[in-house]
């Protein structure tokens, strides 16, 4: 058992490599329960093999990834899903050749609650009916933010203690992110911890509780969302420059 104040999920000097290319390079960040936290920075800094470590499904090269006082090792997603972690991967992974229900049907394999489960799949198509009038049909032939909602739902019906996403906003239209954000308030509201990974930094910046700034596999600055977003070296730790702190 974890004492009550230990984070949630823990990482301590993670290293992530791809042969010769440092991937991330002691990075050490923490998330407590019930808390909204983003990890922002440009391409290439490192946010998607954090999220992958995380969900055990690349190796570290060193540091250790603890999540509810139990350390996390690679074995594998349907693990990292037992454990209580779900991982919306960038790119809306939905089966396209499925319908809406099945692709939901899917992200509950891991309960045995099957009531819960329809009633849960029932209260989601109350709050999107768009999505519920096309229960029946390919997911492959919805629009971009409805796929998004989708994985999101499906991601939450394994009834996740941390959902992690990648790059939710990722090609949607202002609008249509505004809905998905709204969409992980509502799910935080239900008591779920969120990782969120962005290089939509204002966007993450407002819907996070603390932030760290990502950038060539380093945290170049954390801290609470509303400090960073007025602290003058955000953007200079955002882009990899040298802060006026550290000339
Ligand atoms: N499978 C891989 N093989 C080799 N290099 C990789 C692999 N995956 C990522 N990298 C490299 O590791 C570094 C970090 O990549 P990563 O995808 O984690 O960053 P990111 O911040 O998520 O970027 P993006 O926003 O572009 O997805 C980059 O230099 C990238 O080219």
């Amino acid at each position: 058992m974890t004492a009550t104040s230990s984070p949630l999920l823990a990482i301590e000097d993670l290293f992530v490599r791809y042969g010769r290319i440092a991937a991330l390079s002691g990075v050490r960040l923490h998330v407590d329960e019930g808390e909204v936290v983003s990890i922002v920075g440009p391409n290439g800094a490192g946010k998607s093999s954090l999220l992958g470590a995380i969900a055990g499904l690349v190796q570290p090269a060193g540091g250790s990834i603890t999540f509810a006082g139990e350390p996390i090792t690679p074995r594998g997603l349907e693990r990292t899903v037992r454990r209580g972690i779900a991982l919306v991967p960038e790119g809306r992974h939905v089966f396209g050749g499925l319908s809406v229900l099945e692709n939901l049907t899917l992200g509950a394999t891991v309960r045995s609650d099957h009531n819960q489960v329809k009633a849960e799949i029932a209260r989601f198509f109350d709050i999107f009916p768009i999505l519920g009038e096309r229960r029946n049909e390919a997911a492959g032939r919805l629009s971009g933010g409805e796929q998004q909602m989708l994985v999101i739902a499906r991601a939450l019906l394994a009834k996740p203690r941390l959902l992690m996403l990648d790059e939710p906003s990722l090609g949607l239209a202002p609008k249509v992110t505004d809905r998905v954000y709204e969409l992980l308030a509502e799910i935080r509201a239900q008591g779920v911890t969120i990782l969120v990974v962005e290089q939509n930094a204002p966007r993450a910046l407002k819907a996070a509780d603390r932030t760290y700034v990502l950038n060539g596999g380093r945290v170049r600055l954390a801290g609470a969302s509303a400090a960073l977003a007025a602290d003058p070296d955000f953007e200079a730790a955002y882009f990899g420059l040298r802060t006026e702190a550290a000339r």
